[in-house]
Order: C-alpha cells, then sequence, then structure tokens
C-alpha cells in the first residue's frame, strides 16, 4: 500500500510524482509502460531526428473521414519511455496566448484564467535568456536558445520579413505574431525532458518508487472509490493499492482509454464491450482535438542543410564538436526558427505555427528527397474546430483504441491551413531565401488555391498533440472537475494533456508541465 500512484511516467506524470514525492511523509509510485530514458539519443538535440522515428513511439492507427480520400493508413505516434513526449519531441517551448486559457474558463474551467496558470510556468522554469514577468529562473525545467543556428534558418527568418512577417523575440511573451527563433526545452546542449528535470533531482528521495515496464490495464474502483491500479510486468500481472489517490496521467489517448477499461465512460459504450459501469461519463474520449499539419518539402541547390550530417564524415565532425564543445549542429533540434501568423483574418490572434525544419525525412512519414539535400515547412493550423473521440475496440487493454480525430470535419479548419500554406509558398519565393533552393519537391505542381486544398486534405498529418479526451469543466460532459477530480468517482484524478477543454495555440509540452505542476498542488492542498 502506498499513498498515491501516478500511471504514466510523461510529461505530466514525472511533474506530479516528483512534486508529491517532497512530502518525505508521502509514499509515490510512478508506473510507466516504456522503459527508462537511458537511450543516449533522447538527450541529444540533434538527435531529434532519431526520436521523433525510432523504437521510443508507439504506433497507433488513427480513422480517417471518407473524404479525406487517402490512400495508406495513417498513423499515432505517442511516445513510450520515461519521460513520454518530452523524452522525444522536439523540444520547441510555447505556451499559446492568454486567450487561450481565458477560453478555458468559459467552457468552465474556473481557476485556469491565463493569471492563474502564469505562475505554475514561472514555477517550472530554468530560462536561459528572460527573466521578467513572463519568465523566470531557478526551476526544474531548463529553456533555453538553441546552441547552434544553421545559416538555413537565418536566411528563413529574413524571408519571412521580406515576406512582411515582424521579427518577435519572444512568442511566450503573451504575443506570438511574427516569425523568430525557438526556444526548447534543453539546457546547457542536453535535452531537459521532464523525467530529466524532474525525477533525476527526485531520484534519491526513499519515499519515490519509479517503475518502468509497467503497463496498467485498470484502475480498480471499490464503492465509487478508487483504490488502487492493475498492471503487468514481465508478463506477471501485479495489483498495487493506494491509500489516498490515483493520478491518471497516460496522456490524451491511453487516459481515456484506462478509465473506459476501468468502467467510467459512455455506460452504453461500455456495456457495449462487457464491462460493469461504475460511472457513466458521457464525455470520456470525446472532444479529441489535435493539431494537423502539412508538409512543403523543397529540394536544395547543394548540401545547405543538416541533411549533409547524413554523410558519416559530417556525422562525426558534429559529433565531436558536441563532444568536446556541447556545441554545434548535434546541440540543434533542427527545428530552429518558425513564425505565427493569420490563415483565418478573422481570427483576433495568429492561427497557423509555422516550423522551419532544417532537412527533409526528420520526422515519420515525411519523405526525403532526391539527391539528399532538401528542407521541409511545416505549418499546422493551432485553434482547430473540428473534434474527434478515442472509444474502445475491445475490453482488452492490449488492444488499440479506436482513435477518430476527424480532422477538418469543420471545412474553417482546412481552409485555415490552405491560406497558411499558401503564405508558406509566398515566404519561400523571396530571395533571401531563394538562392538556396532547386524547387518544390512537395507539392511538386498544384499551385492554384483549390489544388493546395485539396493537398493539404489529402497529405496533412497528425501533429502529434492530442488533446481534450478527459475535459476539465462543470457541465454534463466534462469528465473531471477544476481540481482534476474525476466526476463520480473519489479517490482518482486526471493530470495530462487529454484535461485541456480546447488545444492551445502551439506545442503542448511546457502546458502538460504547467498542468502537472498545478495538479501537484491541488493533491497536496485536499492531503
Ligand atoms: C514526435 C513528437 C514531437 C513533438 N514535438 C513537440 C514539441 O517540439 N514541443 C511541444 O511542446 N510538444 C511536442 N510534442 C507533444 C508533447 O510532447 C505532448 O503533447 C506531451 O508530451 C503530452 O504529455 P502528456 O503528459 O499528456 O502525455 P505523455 O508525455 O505522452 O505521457 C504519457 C505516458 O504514459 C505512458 N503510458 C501510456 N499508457 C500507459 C499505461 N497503460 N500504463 C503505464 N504507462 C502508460 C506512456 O508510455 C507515456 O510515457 C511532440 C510529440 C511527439 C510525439
Amino acid at each position: 500500500m502506498v499513498d498515491y500512484i501516478v500511471i504514466g511516467g510523461g510529461s505530466t506524470g514525472c511533474v506530479v510524482a516528483s512534486r508529491l514525492s517532497e512530502d518525505p511523509d508521502r509514499s509515490v509510485v510512478l508506473l510507466e509502460e516504456g522503459p527508462r530514458d537511458i537511450n543516449p539519443y533522447i538527450h541529444i538535440p540533434g538527435a531529434y531526428y532519431k526520436t521523433a522515428q525510432g523504437s521510443l513511439l508507439k504506433r497507433m492507427p488513427w480513422i480517417p473521414r471518407p473524404e479525406q480520400g487517402r490512400s495508406e493508413d495513417p498513423t499515432m505516434v505517442q511516445a513510450s519511455v520515461l519521460g513520454g513526449g518530452s523524452s522525444v519531441n522536439a523540444m520547441i517551448y510555447i505556451r499559446g496566448v492568454p486567450s487561450d486559457y481565458d477560453r478555458w474558463v468559459e467552457l468552465g474551467a474556473t481557476g485556469w484564467s491565463y493569471s492563474d496558470v502564469v505562475p505554475y510556468f514561472l514555477r517550472a522554469e530554468d530560462n536561459n535568456r528572460f527573466c521578467n514577468e513572463s519568465h523566470s529562473v531557478g526551476g526544474p525545467l531548463g529553456v533555453s536558445d538553441i546552441e547552434y543556428i544553421h545559416p538555413l534558418t537565418r536566411a528563413w527568418l529574413l524571408a519571412c520579413q521580406q515576406a512582411g512577417l515582424p521579427y518577435n523575440p519572444d512568442f511566450n511573451s503573451g504575443s506570438q505574431a511574427g516569425c523568430g527563433l525557438y526556444q526548447i526545452t534543453a539546457r546547457n546542449g542536453r535535452r531537459s525532458s521532464a523525467a530529466v528535470a524532474y525525477i533525476g533531482p527526485a531520484r534519491k528521495r526513499r519515499n519515490l518508487r519509479v517503475e518502468t515496464g509497467a503497463r496498467v490495464t485498470r484502475v480498480i474502483i471499490e464503492k465509487g472509490r478508487a483504490v488502487g491500479v492493475e498492471y503487468v510486468k514481465r508478463g506477471r500481472t501485479q495489483v498495487l493499492r493506494a491509500e489516498r489517490e490515483v493520478i491518471l496521467s497516460a496522456g490524451a489517448i491511453n487516459s481515456p482509454k484506462l478509465l473506459m477499461l476501468s468502467g467510467i465512460g459512455p455506460a452504453q459504450h461500455l456495456e457495449k464491450h462487457g464491462i460493469k459501469v461504475h460511472a457513466d461519463l458521457p464525455g470520456v474520449g470525446h472532444n479529441l482535438q489535435d493539431h494537423i499539419e502539412i508538409s512543403l518539402i523543397y529540394q536544395l541547390t547543394g548540401p545547405h542543410s543538416y541533411d549533409k550530417y547524413k554523410k558519416p564524415h559530417w556525422k562525426a565532425l558534429a559529433g565531436l564538436n558536441y563532444l568536446l564543445f556541447r556545441g554545434g549542429p548535434a546541440s540543434s533540434n533542427l527545428i530552429e526558427g518558425g513564425a505565427f501568423w493569420w490563415g483565418n483574418k478573422d481570427e483576433p490572434v495568429p492561427d497557423i505555427q509555422y516550423f522551419m525544419v532544417v532537412g527533409a525525412g526528420i520526422e515519420e512519414g515525411v519523405d526525403a528527397v532526391p539527391g539528399g539535400n532538401g528542407c521541409t515547412i511545416n505549418l499546422g493550423q493551432i485553434r482547430p474546430r473540428s473534434r474527434g473521440q478515442v472509444s474502445l475496440n475491445s475490453a482488452n487493454p492490449l488492444d488499440a483504441p479506436r482513435i477518430a480525430p476527424n480532422y477538418f470535419a469543420e471545412p474553417e479548419d482546412l481552409d485555415a491551413l490552405t491560406d497558411g500554406t499558401l503564405f508558406a509558398m509566398d515566404i519561400m519565393d523571396q530571395p533571401a531565401i531563394g538562392r538556396y533552393l532547386a524547387g518544390r519537391h512537395v507539392p511538386t505542381s498544384a499551385s492554384s488555391r483549390q489544388e493546395i486544398r485539396d493537398f493539404c486534405e489529402r497529405e496533412a498529418h497528425a501533429a502529434l498533440h492530442p488533446a481534450g479526451t478527459c475535459r476539465v469543466g462543470q457541465d454534463e460532459t466534462a469528465v473531471v472537475d477544476p481540481q482534476l477530480r474525476v466526476r463520480g468517482v473519489s479517490g482518482l484524478r486526471v493530470a495530462d494533456a487529454s484535461i485541456m477543454p480546447t488545444l492551445i495555440s502551439g506545442n503542448p509540452n511546457a502546458v502538460c508541465i504547467m498542468i502537472g505542476e498545478k495538479a501537484a498542488d491541488h493533491l497536496k492542498e485536499s492531503a
């Protein structure tokens, strides 16, 4: 018997477990399905091309809408390793804009306004450039400027300015509009994942036990209370009981799945799969939101991108530079520059985010170019209107859930992405970048608005930012209350990307860390 069990050692779960175990009188067990974060590639920013494609990811099919006319079976990847997404992601540090959180409050998330959450961002942060009302130093999470900026990124940022974008020195000051360099979750040229930042310093604590390779199959509910979990480790099923609370932090796909397997969810759906209903919560698994991105791939006139480091001698040189000085290309996350701008001009703040990926074929599902030297512009609509659903395929915990994201169900999402894509092409037509480009590889020929719209609808891919499936709120379809307690069951909370009422404007990792910080305070308040 322990006090707290945290399910899922990802971006949020690591924060919750670490903060709870600060009290030496409370025992905490963190159960993570994936392995420990010993793979050396995790910790080197430039090895993002490895973590974004390799064995630390779990692949699950998602169901496209028939109108999308996709030929191949698309997959959604989620991290499966200690640190979760924060151990494999591109490290881009983004918080969204104040109106994201004010919208959460309108949807019933009392206590989650921008002014309520900023203190938690600050508590987490150890920034190496800014210290002001928006940023702080001394927190567990390293946030830094990228040590090495590739000349192609600089050329693209100049091209953005030639296309009319202002330069924005800090995307996290409350205003995102413009182009600039991203800050990343790193410290001294090493990835600062939630595992490194939060579990690393806590490992010596005798009251914290971290178990990896431990797959939770259900939360045990007795008389309306969560009293423990059942999990499988090395093929053996084990039961662990919790005296105080169970915290579900398995991410926006697996948290609703685990709730449903435990008898918490839409009653009819659970009964269909022969699962005993403990709480009829119709909202579990609904409200799925994700950023969907399109990739424009360009062929370069020569070795002007990180693609040249695919050659062994360049790779060895970059490795040596990194080993000796923690600098050079291997200290870059390969996506150094970006921008926020309008696809839909009626939006009050930018609704499209751009990423200059200094190479081609770096991320899973994105092509390399013939000849080997390319670059990629990724862009996504960051406040999608479309809503999808995660549900069960069966009552077997080993089966993947049914993921139907419903991308582009609302035509405004596709319209905005189309206009954002046309603008991305305008940027690539500017003289500052033109001299590096041999031509566009994907899409080869499309240029009219309708052709680009069709291309976006057919080729856009999951941005791997699922959220919203156990949404915080106070109405019938909310899954957790503003203190993140599961409605209708005591002793059980959810803390991860699934609790967001709406996706924030940009990459969500920093927000998950903030959620972990705030969840830990709520847990301590009721201890
Ligand atoms: C390739 C990639 C690139 C990305 N790039 C960025 C970026 O640059 N910036 C950014 O802000 N965001 C990025 N993201 C998104 C971001 O990392 C995620 O939104 C964030 O990590 C989600 O945090 P979470 O706590 O909700 O879930 P996760 O971090 O996914 O954690 C969930 C954890 O639970 C574990 N788990 C699941 N089921 C079980 C079970 N049954 N039993 C035990 N453990 C279980 C998983 O193994 C995982 O470790 C990226 C994501 C990916 C995959």
